[in-house]
């Protein structure tokens, strides 16, 4: 039996899916959300699933075909994309093969969001994104980006790739997040994420001796706050854990993401649940249709394979689609957008880390009337000081 198979039969041996969920104390708000822009600033192109060491190159190369495959799936030509918590620009080259018409990236980490600008205008002598695009610096979860984007920008799919969980710290910003999404979605639009999958790591919290768990590759840890090991349902918010890949410590919390609350919300917003599927499972599920795929991005090369502890951590991870009701409505077409897009373009809304974050929209505003006055975005979109 495949190592993901064996996952897969583990979890659904007569296992209900649902938990209860304990609410911690009153944290993951801004506070929280400071903590993971500084972290993830602090990351030279190394994180999660970009390039999170050598070793682990099998198990990066695997999470970047799921969310291909997963892009790609709800994707359509010409498509207008936001990137929630775009990081350093990882997902553009998926974006570019499903033909996108107009790129939006969003992070909380400034110095994450120029990377991702440098990514997309071709760094490294690679070739610029023929797509348009606009970078944003801000908190998805803090920021009413229905206020704060220009009014007529929205988008066929929004894609909030290992970042969702950051967002139920808190009641409130878990709402913000789904009210963003829903807010900018056109509608039969999609919203496509991949997240930490509670209903694993707190049934590894639970067979665990201890409230830290793991292989030689990664561990979670629970703190003693969840010593009982049980999450009533009626908190689901602010339930927190720490997750280390190969001894590299994540100093910034995670939140558990229960799918029922999650769908509940979204449901709120008009988005409905289309899919939801464990990694190993949607592995399973795909691994045939994409196998050019999958051997273009040497997820299983010849000479090596996916070792068990990376099945492991991969288990740990799944994928979720919803559907924002009503008809499908075709993508508006971009006003132009000059160019390489510069960093000093970069717009800095609630939330968005650093210290220069004034310095930077007063630069933005002097270049622009440097330009003469010609406005590089597109009309209606003002930089905003709060
Ligand atoms: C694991 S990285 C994923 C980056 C990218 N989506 C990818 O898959 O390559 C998580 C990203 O979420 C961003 N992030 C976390 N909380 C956020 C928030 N409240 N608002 C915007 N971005 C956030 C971090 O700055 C970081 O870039």
């Amino acid at each position: 039996m495949a190592e993901w198979e064996r996952l897969h039969a583990q979890d659904h041996k007569g296992t209900k899916r649902g938990l209860g969920f304990m609410q911690g104390e009153e944290e993951g708000g801004t506070n929280a959300a400071a903590s993971v822009a500084s972290h993830y600033n602090s990351l030279h192109d190394r994180h999660r699933t970009l390039t999170a060491g050598s070793d682990l190159i099998h198990l990066r190369n695997l999470h970047n075909w799921i969310k291909s495959v997963l892009i790609g799936k709800y994707m359509q030509q010409n498509d207008a994309v936001l990137d929630l918590a775009c990081g350093k620009g990882g997902d553009l080259l998926k974006f570019k093969v499903g033909r996108c018409g107009r790129y939006v990236g969003i992070d909380i980490a400034q110095q994450s969001v120029r990377d991702a600008v440098m990514r997309y205008n071709g760094a490294s002598g690679r070739a610029p994104m023929p797509f348009p695009a606009e970078f944003y610096a801000g908190d998805f979860s803090g920021t009413d980006l229905d206020e704060k984007l220009p009014r007529d920008m929205h988008f066929n799919l929004v894609s909030c790739q290992f970042a969702l969980h950051y967002s139920f710290g808190t009641e409130a910003r878990a709402t913000q997040l789904l009210r963003n999404v829903a807010s900018r979605l056109l509608p039969g639009g999609f919203f496509v994420a991949t997240l930490p999958d509670a209903n694993v790591l707190v049934r590894r919290l639970r067979e665990a001796k201890e409230l830290k768990y793991g292989n030689s590759i990664y561990s979670v840890q629970f703190d003693e706050r969840h010593a009982s090991k049980r999450f009533p349902t009626n908190e689901p918010f602010g339930v927190s854990y720490n997750f280390y890949l190969n001894e590299s410590v994540e100093n910034c919390a995670e939140y558990l993401v229960p799918l029922p609350v999650l769908s509940r919300l979204a449901a709120s917003h008009g988005l409905e649940l289309v899919e939801y599927c464990n990694f190993t499972d949607f592995f399973s599920r795909e691994w045939k249709q994409n196998l050019d795929l999958l051997e273009r991005m040497s997820v299983l090369p010849n000479d090596d394979s996916i070792s068990e502890q990376e099945w492991e951590v991969s288990h740990a991870y799944m994928v979720v689609a919803f559907r924002k009701k009503g008809e499908r409505v075709a993508s508006q077409l971009p006003r132009p957008v000059h160019r390489p897009f510069h960093e000093n373009q970069i717009i800095f809304l609630d939330g968005a880390d650093g210290k220069d974050q004034q310095k930077s929209v007063k630069d933005q505003e002097e270049a622009r009337l440097r330009r003469g006055g010609e406005d590089m975005m597109p009309e209606g979109k003002r930089i905003r000081t709060q």
